[in-house]
Parts: C-alpha cells; sequence; structure tokens
C-alpha cells in the first residue's frame, strides 16, 4: 500500500481525541500536499456505525456485537482507508482493530477459550494492518475520573473492566513492539504530541 496507517488506541478517556485535534493544527504536519485523512472506529453517521452504536447502548450478546464491530471495521476499511491508502495518503484512525482485540477480548473472557486470541485471528488475511500504532496509556481510575464529565456513558466505562482492557492492550503491544509506541497518558498533552510528529515523521 503507498500510503501509511496510523492508529491511536487507549482505553476510554486516555485523550486520543485530543491528541487528534491537536495533531490537526500541527504545523510540522501540515505540509501542502501532506494529503493527511483523519477518521475513526466505530465510524460516524454510518449505517454500520449506528448499529455499533445501539449495540453498546444496549445489552446485546457480546459475539454479536463482536460482529457488529467487525462489519463496521470491514466498511471501513472499503469506503475509507483502502482507497486512501491506496492514492498514497496518511490515513490515522482514532481507535481500530487493536481496540477490538482489547474491548471485546474483555467481552468475550470467560465466554470463549482465548478470546483476545480468536479476535486477532478473525482479521488475519483481510485487514490492514496499521504501520504504526499510539498507545495512550492510563490507569482506569484516571480514565473513569476524565470521562466523569463527559454527557453519555458507555457500558464500558467501569474500572474492573477497563483494567482488562487495558492489560489486554499491553499484552498485544508486547507481542508487536516494532509497530507500538506506548506513551504515558498523563503527561501534558504537547509534550506526547511532540513524541507523536517526530514518530510519525520518521516513517514518512
Ligand atoms: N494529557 C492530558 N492530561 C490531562 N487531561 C487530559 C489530557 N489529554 C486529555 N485530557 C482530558 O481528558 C478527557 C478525555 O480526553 P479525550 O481526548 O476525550 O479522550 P479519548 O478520546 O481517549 O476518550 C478530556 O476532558 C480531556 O480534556
Ligand atoms: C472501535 C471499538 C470501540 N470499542 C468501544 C470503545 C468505547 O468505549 C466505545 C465507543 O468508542 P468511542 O466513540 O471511540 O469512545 P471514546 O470517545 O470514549 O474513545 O466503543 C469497542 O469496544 N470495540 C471496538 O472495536
Amino acid at each position: 500500500m503507498p500510503g501509511k496507517l496510523i492508529t491511536f488506541e487507549g482505553i476510554d478517556g486516555s485523550g486520543k481525541s485530543t491528541m487528534l485535534s491537536l495533531l490537526k493544527e500541527n504545523k510540522d504536519l501540515k505540509k501542502p500536499d501532506d494529503g493527511i485523512v483523519f477518521t475513526r472506529e466505530p465510524t460516524q453517521n454510518t449505517l454500520t456505525g449506528k448499529a455499533v452504536y445501539a449495540a453498546i447502548e444496549n445489552d446485546v450478546d457480546p459475539m454479536a456485537e463482536l460482529f457488529l464491530f467487525m462489519a463496521d471495521h470491514a466498511a471501513h476499511i472499503s469506503e475509507t482507508v483502502r482507497p486512501n491508502l491506496s492514492a498514497g495518503k496518511i490515513v490515522i484512525s482514532d481507535r481500530y482493530s487493536d481496540s477490538r482485540c482489547a474491548y471485546q477480548g474483555a467481552t468475550l473472557d470467560k465466554i470463549i477459550p482465548n478470546a483476545l486470541d480468536f479476535i486477532k485471528n478473525i482479521h488475519v488475511g483481510w485487514t490492514i494492518v496499521p504501520d504504526l500504532t499510539f498507545l495512550f496509556d492510563l490507569t482506569p481510575e484516571d480514565s473513569v475520573e476524565r470521562c466523569k464529565n463527559r454527557g453519555e456513558k458507555t457500558k464500558f466505562e467501569k474500572i474492573e473492566f477497563l483494567t482488562q482492557v487495558r492489560e489486554n492492550f499491553m499484552t498485544i503491544a508486547k507481542t508487536e513492539p516494532g509497530r507500538f509506541v506506548i506513551l504515558d497518558a498523563k503527561r501534558p498533552a504537547e509534550e506526547n504530541e511532540k513524541i507523536i510528529v517526530e514518530k510519525i515523521l520518521s516513517i514518512l
């Protein structure tokens, strides 16, 4: 693929959206024909994205929920990720496959054996693996504290659940150290921004 795919991952409230807003304004990344496309999962205002949000606002069977997220991922790849990478663009996604492995790896834990590996495996052969992934690491306690001030809550914003999700993210990062940059999400956003911009420029 001629372009580059960069993903941002981490538990709720770890600062991904804040960082992406900073990056959109970052002068060093704003060269005239860089062609950066910002996107996200779950996708917004799409049939599959709406199905995902309906599922996470309700009690849906966890396996059914996984496959709704998978359907949204497939649509995201075919409609946004692949066409832009083929056109040589840099695609930056707020959440991507690792969120599925980490979150649904936790919702499906004790329901199916080796949930995290199962989810990883159902991506193989058709997904597009990111060139680079920034993982914002935050304690679940800090996450819940930060999310307190946000309007809508998801069923995922609970300390015990987020502890497992955080562990899953770390497990995935350890198996692919070349792809991951782990950031301390408690540091000032501007400090992390510097690290991120340097790293992105180094792979272009
Ligand atoms: N580096 C940081 N230090 C302290 N607070 C932060 C930092 N980054 C983001 N926040 C705050 O934490 C909250 C959640 O951030 P947000 O970017 O929405 O997280 P996410 O997109 O990962 O869910 C917001 O109130 C935001 O202002
Ligand atoms: C992409 C994805 C998100 N999620 C979860 C993470 C969030 O709690 C929720 C909604 O995602 P999002 O709207 O990105 O929430 P936030 O802005 O708090 O990061 O869906 C999964 O469980 N699996 C997935 O594959």
